[in-house]
């Protein structure tokens, strides 16, 4: 409350200023303007005495200056308007104007995706070099299959997956997709061909129509529709009084998680990527809303190469690959069948997992 109300007071005393400033600008051009009506006046009527002018000169002038004034008043008022909004343009400008901190190499290609492969080749990297945050990890997910990252918090999930976003460059190795290394392909050409389902997928109050729209502008209103439809949200949304024209509320707030989560996957179904990355929100859903993800993600899937950060135990079984992630490094590899007879950390993981879900269900 304390530092809301230092807010308020700061907003209040800058405003204040500005009124005031404004007031007396405002009084100052009155003056002139008056001085000059004034000044001109006398001049003319002198003018008109000597008989140098006539009457009627005296009468044009007055007319024209009230015909003026008005005008001059408005583009004194119009500078003001312009130079408050010169000031939010500029910090727009500057936003605009961002430098990249990982900008496209100069000779930099766009992107040409043919089956989707990824590799990762004893990539390593830090935020800090002090602390290694991924060390030499190998592992490649293949075309139009399902690879899932399993690991405690913290193992470096979600930074395998900024890596291949090249939000940062890997230190170490090397990331490429269908054999063309991701430093040498534009940013814009690498991000449109990956789609991404986040834990908390960023919804803004417009539509929800728009909303979807956000992952292609040039999708027609029926690809909206068709790409709800798939990510099994359609129902709901024509449950809307507005249907799809329903505002969601800042951040999505009238949407539930598992609604949002769905909404995140149409985004990146009208986008059609050919690879995708998947978040999965770990927040408890009930069955029947897990069942629904679970089908929007299986469409989602088919045919696109996707990387998941998995926490359903749905998920993780139906993987066609599985890594699990341990302080930054891949421990073991393989599919469900396999790492369970292994009998190691997967194993453990697993068992830890479905122990969670059945005291879920019990409660
Ligand atoms: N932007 C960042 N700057 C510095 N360190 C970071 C940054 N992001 C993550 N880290 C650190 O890197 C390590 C791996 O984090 P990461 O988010 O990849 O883990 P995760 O396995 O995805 O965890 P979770 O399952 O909780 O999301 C953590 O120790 C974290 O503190």
């Amino acid at each position: 409350m304390r530092r809301y109300g230092t807010a308020v007071q700061d907003h209040v005393n800058a405003s204040y200023s500005f009124l005031c400033r404004m007031l007396w600008g405002n009084a100052a051009q009155d003056f002139i303007m008056t001085i000059g009506f004034v000044s001109c006046t006398i001049l003319a009527m002198q003018q008109v005495a000597r008989e140098k002018r006539s009457f009627g000169a005296l009468v044009n002038f007055m007319f024209y200056w009230s015909a003026i004034k008005g005008t001059v008043k408005q583009l004194a008022n119009s500078y003001q308007n312009v130079s408050s909004t010169l000031v939010n343009a500029e910090g727009l400008l500057q936003l605009l104007h961002t430098e990249p901190s990982v900008p496209d190499s100069k000779s930099a290609k766009n992107l040409v995706v043919h089956t989707g492969e990824v590799r990762f080749e004893n990539v390593s990297f830090a935020y800090d070099p002090r602390k290694p945050t991924i060390e030499t990890i190998d592992f490649s997910a293949e075309a139009g299959k399902t690879t899932a990252l399993l690991g405690k918090s913290g193992s470096g999930k979600s930074t395998i997956f900024t890596l291949l976003h090249r939000l940062y460059d890997v230190c170490e190795g090397s990331i490429t997709i269908d054999g063309q290394d991701i430093r040498d392909v534009t940013g814009s050409s690498l991000r449109s061909a990956i789609g991404i389902v986040p834990q908390k997928p960023g919804i803004f109050n417009i539509s929800i129509k728009e909303n979807v729209r956000y992952g292609n502008l040039d999708a027609t209103d029926k690809d909206v529709m068709d790409a709800c439809i798939a990510a099994d949200i359609h129902d709901c949304i024509m449950s809307f009084p507005d249907a799809y024209e329903a505002t969601v509320g800042e951040g999505g707030v009238r949407l539930s998680g598992g609604q949002a989560q769905r909404l995140a996957i149409a985004r990146v179904l009208v986008k059609k990527p050919k690879i995708v990355l998947l978040d999965e929100a770990t927040s408890a859903v009930d069955t029947l809303t897990e069942a629904k993800i679970q089908k929007a993600i299986s469409r989602l899937a088919s045919d696109r190469t996707v990387l998941v950060i998995a926490h359903r135990l749905s998920t993780v079984a139906r993987a066609d690959k599985i890594l699990v992630v341990h302080e930054g490094k891949i421990v073991e590899s393989g599919t469900h069948e396999e790492l369970l007879a292994k009998g190691g950390r997967y194993n453990e993981l697993w068992a830890q997992q479905t122990l969670t879900k059945q005291v879920e269900l019990e409660r």
